[in-house]
């Protein structure tokens, strides 16, 4: 007789972190108003050999000469630190252990605003070492506004899905970009404007 056993569908085992509550609900609905006065930018893509916009609105902030250049297309280039994405650096910084030289903003203004499944491997995150580093490709996001749906999927697995809720931070571990992706999907629903804070390392720059 075949016996079910509580380990038959092994839980897989993320290497993320998810803070539903990193921010209290005044500290997200301030940092959310602080958001809209950032320099949002609508970037072009080229893939497959078209040049098409990039499905949400961008920004980089950062330390000087930490650019940032992602699918072979799309070079950012970082403002000055605010002083309230600084500060919300250092905190996220004190609460991880992990240190950041940029913060890239997504703003998804409605469901056909999108990241298409990737890994954030860009050289310029660092190299995944065989021991990763703590500081290796790691980086940590906070969201604001509307609920969207994330999946991350280790590569060829099932994905699993979490909602992003204002004020959450999710932390991608030293490791994650090598083994695991993740994707916004779109969506048929009415959702109304999604912010999302991506806190990253950098290799290059000046100190
Ligand atoms: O919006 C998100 O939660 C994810 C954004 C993302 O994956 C990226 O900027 O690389
Ligand atoms: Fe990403």
């Amino acid at each position: 007789m075949k016996q079910m056993s509580l380990f038959d569908e092994p839980t897989a085992v993320l290497p993320v972190t998810y803070y539903p509550e990193f921010l209290s609900k005044q500290e997200a609905d301030e940092l959310y108003q602080h958001c809209q006065e950032l320099q949002w930018q609508q970037n072009q893509i080229r893939m497959l050999g078209k040049t098409m916009p990039v499905p949400r609105l961008e920004c980089i902030y950062g330390d000087e000469g930490c650019d940032y250049l992602y699918s072979k297309s799309v070079l950012l280039k970082p403002l000055p630190w605010t002083g309230t994405l600084a500060k919300l650096r250092d905190s996220i910084t004190a609460a991880t252990g992990y240190s950041f030289r940029i913060v890239i903003g997504n703003q998804y203004r409605t469901g056909t605003d999108s990241i298409g499944w990737h890994a954030d491997k860009e050289s310029s995150m660092g190299i995944a070492p065989a021991m990763p580093s703590a500081t290796s490709r790691t980086n940590a996001s906070i969201s604001l506004g509307s609920v969207r749906k994330f999946q991350i999927k280790p590569i060829g697995g099932k994905p699993t899905d979490f909602w992003l809720e204002h004020g959450s931070l999710l932390v991608m571990h030293p490791g994650c970009q090598a083994t695991h992706l993740h994707q916004v999907p779109k969506t048929n629903k009415v959702v109304g404007t999604r912010i999302n804070l991506t806190f990253r390392p950098h290799v290059g720059g000046k100190r």
